[in-house]
C-alpha cells in the first residue's frame, strides 16, 4: 500500500510538494479552502509530470493517488507525513497546527515557511516536538533543497526520520543547526533582492538588466559551485586566502547597500511591476514555468552526468529507488530482473510507448542482471564493464500509459568475454517486445575486450548452464526482413 502525505495549503508551494510526493509513488491528500485549489494544483502537477521523469534514469514508481480533502481532519487521517504550506502568516500557521494536532498529535509536521523560526511555529502547540521547518525551493518538484530546521524543543530522532523521508522523495535535506530568521538560503536571497530594489529605484538598472547580470554570469557559476568554492577558484593559485586579501577590503567600500531597505512605496512597486511586464509580459506565468523547468532539466542533467552538486543527489536517488524497487527473482525460467510502469513522458504521438523506451526498458532489465552477477556500479568504478555490441529488437504489442511491465533475461550463451542474452518485456505475462543482445566484457581504460574476472564468471556461468535447458526463443537469431511463417 502506498504511503500517504497530507499537504495543508495547495498554492504554488503546496502544489509543488503534492507533485513531488505523488510522482515518487506516495498518495497525497490536499486541504485548501480555496475552491480554485484543485485547478491550481492540477496545473502544477501537469508541469511536474512533464518535467520530473526527465531527470530519472530508472523507472519511476507508479504515481500515487491525489484527493482533495474537505477538512484538515480528513486530510491528515492516516498520513505518515504532513507538510504545511499555507500563506506566510504566523497566526494562520498556529491555527492550522492546532487543528492538525487535535487529531494527529505525533505525526511529523514540516512547515514551508520562508522565514519563521521553528520555535515561533511551535508556540502554544499541543506537541511542539513534531513541528519543524522544511523549507523548499520553487519548483519544489525539481529543486532538491529542503532546509530542515529544528528548534531545541524538536525531537532529534523524528528529525532524522524526516530527513530520510525527504531523501526518499529525491530531496536534499540541509540540516540548519541553529534556528535563525529566514534560515540560510533566504537570507542570501533577501540580501540580493534588497540590492536589486535599490538599483531599480535609483534608476541604475532595469529589472531586465539585473536579470542579465545574473543569468549571463555569476548565476551560472552558483548553480554548480556555490559561493565559497567559486571564490576559492577566483583567488587563483593562492586560493581563498588571496581572494580574501584582495576583495576583503572592498566590503568596507560603498559597493552595496545591503543593510538598508528601500521604502516599499506604490511608486516603487509600479516601477518594478511595469519593468517586469515589459521584460517578460509576452509569456504567461505557466509558459515561464515550463521554460524554467526545461532549462533546469538541462542544467540538472549535465550535473548528473558529472556526478556533481544537485546531479549527485539525482544519481543517489536513482540508485536508492532501484535498490528499493526490486531484487532479481531467480527461478526455473528466465530471470525476472525489472518491473516498471509506463509513464506519461514515455508516450509518443501515436499514443503508445515510444520506441526508445523499449530500449530503456531492456537496459533496466539487463543492468539489473549485470548487478546480480557482480558487474555493478562499484565494479564499473574499477575500470571494467560490459558494453552492448549488438541489439535486435522485435515489437510484439503496444505498451500503453500506466501498463505494468516486467523485464526478464534468458542467457543464450556466455563465456569469459561474451554474454548473449534474450530479453522479454512482458505485460500480463505476454511479450510486448523482445530484444536479443550481445554484450562484451571490456577493459574501459584500454578500450578493448578482456576476460571477466572469476568472481563474475562464478555467478554468470551457472545461470548460463541452467538457462541452456530452457526452450530457445523462436525469435532468437532473427534478422530484419526474415519471414515469420
Ligand atoms: N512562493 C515561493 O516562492 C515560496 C514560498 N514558500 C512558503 O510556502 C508557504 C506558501 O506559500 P505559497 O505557496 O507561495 O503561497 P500561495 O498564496 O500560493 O498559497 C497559499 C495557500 O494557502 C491556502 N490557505 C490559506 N488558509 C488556509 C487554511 N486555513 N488551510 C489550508 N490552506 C489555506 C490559500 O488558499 C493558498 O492556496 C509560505 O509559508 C511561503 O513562505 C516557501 C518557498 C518558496
Ligand atoms: C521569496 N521567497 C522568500 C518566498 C523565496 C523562498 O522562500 C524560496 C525560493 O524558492 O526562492
Amino acid at each position: 500500500m502506498a504511503r500517504k502525505a497530507a499537504i495543508i495549503g495547495g498554492g504554488v508551494i503546496g502544489g509543488g510538494w503534492a507533485a513531488r510526493f505523488l510522482l515518487n509513488g506516495w498518495d497525497v491528500a490536499v486541504f485548501d479552502p480555496d475552491p480554485e485549489a484543485p485547478r491550481k494544483v492540477g496545473e502544477v502537477l501537469a508541469n511536474a509530470r512533464a518535467a520530473l521523469p526527465a531527470l530519472s534514469d530508472g523507472p519511476m514508481p507508479a504515481e500515487g493517488r491525489l484527493v482533495f480533502a474537505g477538512t484538515i481532519t480528513e486530510a491528515v487521517e492516516g498520513a505518515e507525513y504532513i507538510q504545511e504550506s499555507v500563506s506566510e502568516r504566523l497566526d494562520l500557521k498556529h491555527r492550522v497546527f492546532a487543528q492538525i494536532q487535535q487529531v494527529a498529535n505525533t505525526t511529523p509536521i514540516g512547515s514551508s515557511t520562508s522565514g519563521f523560526k521553528p520555535s515561533e511555529l511551535q508556540q502554544n502547540a499541543a506537541n511542539p516536538a513534531v513541528i519543524f521547518v522544511a523549507h523548499p525551493f520553487n519548483p519544489v518538484y525539481l529543486l532538491p533543497l529542503a532546509e530542515v530546521v529544528p528548534s531545541p524543543a524538536s525531537d532529534p530522532g523524528l528529525i532524522e526520520r524526516v530527513k530520510e523521508t525527504l531523501r526518499e522523495i529525491g530531496m536534499f535535506p540541509l540540516h540548519v543547526r541553529k534556528e535563525i530568521d529566514a534560515h540560510i538560503a533566504d537570507r542570501f536571497l533577501e540580501a540580493v533582492w534588497r540590492e536589486a530594489l535599490w538599483l531599480v529605484k535609483d534608476g541604475v538598472a532595469t529589472t531586465e538588466e539585473i536579470d542579465e547580470a545574473i543569468r549571463m554570469g555569476f548565476g551560472l557559476r552558483w548553480g554548480q559551485m556555490g559561493l565559497f568554492e567559486t571564490y576559492r577558484v577566483a583567488g587563483g593559485e593562492a586560493g581563498m586566502k588571496h581572494f580574501m586579501a584582495q576583495f576583503g577590503p572592498c566590503l568596507q567600500w560603498p559597493w552595496t547597500k545591503l543593510t538598508d531597505v528601500p521604502e516599499f512605496t506604490d511608486e516603487l512597486v509600479d516601477l518594478i511591476a511595469g519593468q517586469s511586464d515589459a521584460q517578460s509580459g509576452a509569456y504567461t506565468i505557466r509558459e515561464l514555468e515550463r521554460i524554467r523547468d526545461q532549462n533546469l532539466i538541462g542544467f540538472l542533467r549535465v550535473l548528473k552526468e558529472r556526478n556533481w552538486g544537485a546531479g549527485k543527489v539525482l544519481l543517489d536517488h536513482d540508485a536508492r529507488r532501484r535498490a528499493a524497487a526490486f531484487a532479481p527473482v531467480v527461478g526455473e525460467g528466465p530471470m525476472v530482473t525489472a518491473r516498471m510502469t509506463v509513464l506519461p513522458g514515455w508516450i509518443d504521438y501515436n499514443g503508445h510507448m515510444t520506441e526508445s523506451r523499449y530500449l530503456f526498458a531492456a537496459s533496466e532489465t539487463s543492468d539489473a542482471f549485470l548487478r546480480h552477477i557482480g558487474a555493478d556500479i562499484a565494479y564499473v568504478g574499477t575500470g571494467f564493464s560490459y558494453y552492448t555490441a549488438e541489439t535486435h529488437i522485435m515489437h510484439a504489442g503496444e505498451a500503453k500509459l500506466g501498463d505494468a511491465l516486467t523485464g526478464t533475461v534468458q542467457v543464450l550463451a556466455a563465456d569469459e568475454k561474451r554474454l548473449h542474452i534474450f530479453i522479454r518485456i512482458l505485460r500480463d505475462g505476454a511479450p510486448v517486445a523482445t530484444l536479443e543482445q550481445m554484450l562484451l566484457h571490456v577493459d574501459m581504460g584500454k578500450g578493448k575486450t578482456c576476460a571477466a574476472p572469476q568472481a563474475i564468471l562464478d555467478r554468470l556461468l551457472p545461470i548460463a548452464q541452467a538457462h541452456a535447458t530452457l526452450p530457445r526463443p523462436e525469435a532468437a537469431g532473427r534478422h530484419v526482413g526474415q519471414r515469420t511463417t
